[in-house]
């Protein structure tokens, strides 16, 4: 299915930076057939609206210039505001308590994925060998294995990672089925990941990249565009929820970012984008102590009746802050293991190994 790109923004996705940390030496744009056509864009000249990065940047932080001089007054919408009358947290409202989950409000599904394989394009190996996962509104689930089972494959697939041909299976986001979409489309339609290692974007103010990325998003939800200034009133408490000085605005996406600066921009950029589905893939790589406790806050300060987060991560210390409602322990392409955050407990306590032998 072509994706209509009408902002120029829109090329300017999750999925098409995951595209461009691939393709940094090819100036093209390629096409795959199959259940999982994806877009590639090149890093240095066209993206698939047909504009530069450049162009993009130069154009927004003009915009953003003219604007600089007024003092940032903090923008809460009539609908967050709403929010947090319902008792939702929002991001004043952000705690360094660990949010409990809600198993009892099960929400409606939001993401099935079955039986899902999937290859590496380039040579065919197959890393994901039949997964399955349902995650319904509300919950948080968190995806643990040993290194090199495919966790962060499954999330590169399911966002339409050009590396990766889906060989069987299906997955149905929203009611709808997600290969079917381009990158693109699956970033409008409110899936994220975080990646492990984000991309630099040279050339790119990070202030104009989050602009871009939010009003991308807002148009295809058919809200209005947000302003220089009243994004930056959009941005201001998120960029405090962080703990991030808004200097990480003007430097160019995450060109220099210390592996954490890095993580909590990812961050941003949830919080900016709204996702309905969020692909976390170990966040918690690299955060010292307060940095933790900070990106955790966050992320559960973005959690609602309505929205889903899927996590990868090694290690309890993140689960000790965001609550899973369920725990996934995959192995060799496919999720072996499921239960609650007990689950993790018994993984820390005593290994894969003795997970296994209690099975
Ligand atoms: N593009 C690729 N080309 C070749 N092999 C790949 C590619 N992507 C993934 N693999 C291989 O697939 C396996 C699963 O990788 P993946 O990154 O999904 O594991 P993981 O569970 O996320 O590991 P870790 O916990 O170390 O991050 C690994 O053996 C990896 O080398």
């Amino acid at each position: 299915m072509a994706a209509t790109m009408l902002p120029a923004v829109a090329a300017v996705t999750r999925p098409a930076i995951s595209a461009l940390q691939h393709q940094q030496q090819e100036n093209r744009i390629r096409k795959t057939d199959g259940p999982a056509a994806q877009s590639v864009c090149s890093s240095s000249t066209k993206l698939s609206t047909g504009w530069r990065l450049e162009e993009i940047g130069t154009c927004c932080r003009n915009a953003v210039k003219n604007s600089s001089s007024s003092s940032a007054s903090v923008y809460v919408s009539s609908t967050q505001q709403q929010k947090g009358r319902r008792g939702l947290a929002t991001w004043a409202t952000l705690t360094d308590a660990p949010v409990e989950s809600e198993q009892e409000k099960v929400g409606d599904v939001l993401l099935e994925v079955r039986g899902l394989c999937a290859v590496v394009e380039a040579t065919g190996k197959e890393i994901l060998r039949g997964v399955d996962l349902t995650i319904h509104q509300g919950e948080v689930h968190a995806i643990m294995g040993k290194n090199g089972s495919g966790k962060s494959t499954l999330s590169k697939v399911l966002v339409g990672h050009p590396d990766y041909v889906v060989t069987a299976g299906t997955a149905v986001y929203k009611g709808e089925n997600l290969f079917d979409k381009e990158p693109e489309e699956r970033s409008h339609a409110g899936l994220f990941l975080s990646f492990q290692s984000p991309v630099e974007i040279p050339g790119v103010s990070n202030m104009d990249f989050l602009r871009m990325a939010c009003n991308a998003r807002r148009s295809s939800l058919g809200l209005p565009e947000l302003g220089p200034l009243e994004f930056y009133g959009f941005l201001s408490p998120k960029l405090a929820a962080l703990n991030m000085d808004p200097s990480f605005l003007d430097r160019n996406v995450n060109e220099g970012f210390s592996g954490g600066e890095k993580k909590r921009n990812e961050i941003l950029q949830l919080a900016v984008l709204e996702a309905d589905m969020a692909i976390l893939d170990e966040i918690d790589s690299g955060l010292d102590v307060d940095a933790l406790r900070d990106v955790a806050s966050a992320v559960n300060g973005l959690r609602k009746s309505d929205n889903a987060v899927l996590m990868i991560t090694h290690y309890q210390r993140l689960l000790d802050y965001i609550k899973p409602t369920y725990v996934h322990i995959m192995e060799a392409g496919r999720i072996i293991k499921t239960g609650d955050s007990s689950l993790a407990l018994q993984l820390e306590a005593g290994g894969y190994q003795a997970l296994k032998d209690s099975a």
